[in-house]
């Protein structure tokens, strides 16, 4: 897939902004502070339906205005289809896709597929367990609106049980109640990850292999609570996260919190049989972080049959030459966006394929591509 078209309205510093992409590559330029990420960030949200940046909406609305408006219109499977948000002061925003409302939010998600890398990515693998759930959680939900809703309806279950907790109550039948629902929409959870984290070893381990010609091994494997060597099934789960909430419950009390569960869970990355976490240099660690983001893209083709769009906010100079060209190369079908402050970071030869969006405090101008103004 690929998006044709962005209009903004009152988005952050652009008051208006109408612009015609580059079906394979567009690089964004400027200074600090022009408004390159604002412009990824539009284009996220029309993915993800919220910004990499802030939960608070009000901060993408202009200084001093009202609303605020994104429009994007994409292809996929040969088809133009069309993505709309109107942000309204004090309202719930509003959605609209071909023109016809949407109600939800997870009916937006996942129509246009993105894969974004930004420097925060490239801490995927030292961080703390949070964000590699927020990772698989996100790119697992962008393919499956099923898996969306099994996630929201956990976290619910999940605060109930921990308001009980909080309140200190000790009537069981109150946390069977929530427990049960965990369980259900905690095994769906656990079944999809499992799905995933299979495809997402088997694909990183090969680009990792070719990113480090050969000479390391990468591995992906879900770490939790309930043993997932024998591939558990649905009940398998289901029981499990049933003994472990009953059984638990009084020391969860005390701790105020439900310490177990797949809200808790994470990802094991090792190399050549290492904790990559613990063990990985930062070169080593950053590789790895690239692998996982690269193996999304396939997992989105193979899933969807089209790729996904490819964002690189600000991570090229942070690439060494061999692997800026393995990006490229790998992926040359791709629409990719690349925003830097410094064109001489992107190898000539890239430069020669594209358009190249220069942006000044707001507004943006077409460069002639081949690096020329
Ligand atoms: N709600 C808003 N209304 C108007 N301007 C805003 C709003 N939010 C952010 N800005 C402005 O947008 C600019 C930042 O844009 P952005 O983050 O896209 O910069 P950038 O070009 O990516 O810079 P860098 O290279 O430093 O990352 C700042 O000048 C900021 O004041």
């Amino acid at each position: 897939m690929f998006v044709r078209k962005l209009k903004l309205e009152n988005f952050r510093n652009y008051d208006g902004l109408e612009l015609e992409f580059d079906r394979y590559l567009n690089l964004i330029i400027g200074d600090n502070g022009q408004g390159k990420t604002n412009l990824i960030e539009a284009l996220f949200v029309g993915g993800f339906g919220r910004s990499f940046r802030t939960s608070r909406e009000r901060e993408m609305v202009q200084f001093n205005i009202n609303t605020a408006y994104l429009g994007i219109q994409f292809h996929q499977h040969g088809i133009e289809s069309q993505l709309e948000m109107r942000f309204l002061e004090d309202k719930k925003k509003s959605l609209k896709y071909n023109g016809s409302p949407i109600h939800r939010l997870s009916d937006w998600v996942g129509r246009l597929n993105i894969v974004a890398f930004t420097p925060e990515d490239l801490k995927l693998v030292k961080e703390s367990p949070v964000e590699r759930r927020r990772f698989i959680d996100r790119e697992i939900s962008q393919m499956s609106t099923k898996y969306l809703m099994s996630f929201v309806h956990y976290n619910r279950a999940l605060d109930q049980r921990n308001a009980l907790l909080r309140s200190k109550s000790t009537q069981s039948a109150l946390y069977e109640i929530w427990e049960e629902k965990m369980a259900q929409y905690g095994a769906q959870v656990i079944l999809k990850r499992l799905e995933f984290i299979k495809k997402l070893n088997s694909i990183s381990q090969r680009i990792h292999y070719q990113m480090t010609n050969g000479k390391e091994k990468f591995g992906v494997e879900y770490l939790s609570f309930i043993s997932n060597e024998n591939e558990p099934d649905y009940d398998t789960i289901v029981t499990a996260i049933i003994n472990k909430m009953e059984n638990y419950r009084e020391k969860d009390i005390e701790r105020g919190f439900t310490w177990f569960g797949p809200h808790r869970d994470d990802l094991k990355l090792t190399i050549d049989g290492h904790d990559a976490r613990v063990y990985g240099s930062q070169g080593q660690q950053r590789t790895a972080a690239l692998s996982l983001k690269l193996s999304e893209i396939e997992i989105i083709h193979e899933e969807t049959g089209e790729y996904p769009i490819l964002i690189l906010d600000d991570v090229m100079s942070e690439l060494d030459q061999h692997r800026q060209n393995l990006l490229i190369k790998a992926f040359e079908n791709v629409q990719t966006f690349i925003t830097t402050t410094e064109l001489s970071t992107i190898k000539n030869d890239h430069l020669a394929r594209g358009k190249i969006l220069k942006v000044i405090d707001g507004t943006v101008i077409e460069y002639d591509t081949a690096g020329g103004n």
